[in-house]
């Protein structure tokens, strides 16, 4: 890994070309939010995703390489083509061509983060099942980056401006995600939080950990897992130096590390024991305002926390300001990786 320049461009990948991903990318671009930034694509379809939002002065500049951008009239959107479809697919469905294009461009762009020559990727999003169709064999990004970087440990973290949480299991059933609380897991999640919160400079968070029963098993009588798990886990993070309390009761910890100007949150960051526990406060708030970081990755990889909303693709109604968000947070996350942070 080459580590990129403080100055090297933002790559964001076009997402699901059937799904909104293009077209807020080309939004982004239209209304000024992205600069310094390439798109990682196909041609046609960022040249489609412009019709779609009526923008008739985004002209796509085609690029070979992300040394050529500085020679990218303002005004224009770069699109270093990564992929190439047979046809434009259709808005709104899963198809396996689409799912290969998108994952063509994720690949890539991990190749030009890894290299250096970009300074962080911002995702736009895929469509699961058109990932499965294509034959591509993971769940999500998450997984997907985790492999391509050779990265031992990943973990997702799902944050606002009022809100951080980072998930002890991601893409997996819920009776899965069960059996993935478990000592290991929990210390290494709290270990991968703490570590990467620097990124953002919060050097020395205080981590809030959720039980994984309602009122984080009240005792033994719900369950035991905080008493067995969770809770030793917590004590050996705090062994190490970590400001780590819990298991909390996890219908009211999100309330208590919520931080507004009329509630200084207690906490700066919340582990979840799993994938809905922590994403439904942050969602809640607004899907305009959440952003999906990987952390453990030898990179800076930022998401919208939304998906592919096919019921609104094409119609040039999506709202872009959560990917806008997203490439805000990966430049602050890169500013802190050239600081000399990891995470
Ligand atoms: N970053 C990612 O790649 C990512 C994130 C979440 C979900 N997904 C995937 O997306 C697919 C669809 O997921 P889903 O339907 O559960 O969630 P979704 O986020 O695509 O849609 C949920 C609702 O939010 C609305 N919405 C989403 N984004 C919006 C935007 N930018 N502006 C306005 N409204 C918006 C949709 O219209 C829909 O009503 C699934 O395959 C899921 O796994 C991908
Ligand atoms: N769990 C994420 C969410 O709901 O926002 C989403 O599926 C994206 O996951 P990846 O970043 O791994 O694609």
């Amino acid at each position: 890994m080459s580590a990129p320049s403080p100055h090297a461009p933002l790559a964001i990948t076009m997402g699901d070309p059937a799904g909104i991903g293009p077209e807020i990318v080309a939004k982004a671009f239209r209304d000024g939010r992205l600069d310094a930034a390439l798109v990682i694509g196909d041609i046609e379809v960022m040249r489609r995703a412009v019709r779609c939002i009526g923008a008739t002065m985004l002209p796509v500049a085609v690029i070979e390489r992300v040394a050529d951008l500085p020679r990218v009239p303002p005004g224009c959107m770069p699109v270093l083509p990564a992929t190439q479809l047979p046809a434009l697919p259709a808005f709104g469905a899963i198809d396996a061509a689409a799912g290969a294009a998108a994952h063509d461009c994720i690949r890539r762009a991990t190749e030009l983060a890894l290299a250096g020559e970009v300074g962080a990727v911002v995702t736009a999003p895929i469509h699961k099942e058109a990932l499965a169709a294509a034959g591509i064999g993971f769940p999500g990004h998450t997984e997907m980056l985790q492999a391509y970087a050779g990265a031992p440990e990943v973990r997702m973290m799902l944050a606002n401006d009022e809100l951080k949480t980072v998930l002890v299991s991601i893409h997996v059933s819920l009776r899965r995600a069960i059996e993935a609380v478990t000592f290991e897991n929990v210390l290494q999640t709290v270990r991968i939080a703490h570590r990467s919160a620097a990124l953002w400079g919060q050097p020395k968070p205080r981590i809030a950990v959720a039980g994984l029963n309602p009122h984080a098993g009240e005792g033994g009588l719900f369950g035991d897992e905080e008493l067995r798990i969770i809770g030793p886990a917590v004590e050996a993070a705090r062994a190490e130096g970590i400001d780590a309390r819990g298991p909390f009761a996890p219908d009211t910890v999100y309330m208590r590390a919520r931080d507004t100007a009329d509630h200084p949150g207690e906490f700066d960051l919340v582990i979840a024991m799993y994938h809905d526990q922590g994403l439904i406060p942050v969602k809640y708030l607004g899907v305009e305002r959440g952003v999906n970081v990987t952390l453990g990755l030898p990179f800076v990889r930022t998401s919208p926390d939304h998906g592919t909303a096919f019921d609104l693709a094409g119609s040039g109604r999506a709202d872009a300001s959560s990917l806008v968000a997203a490439a805000e947070m990966a430049r602050r996350l890169a500013a802190g990786r050239a600081a000399g942070g990891t995470g």
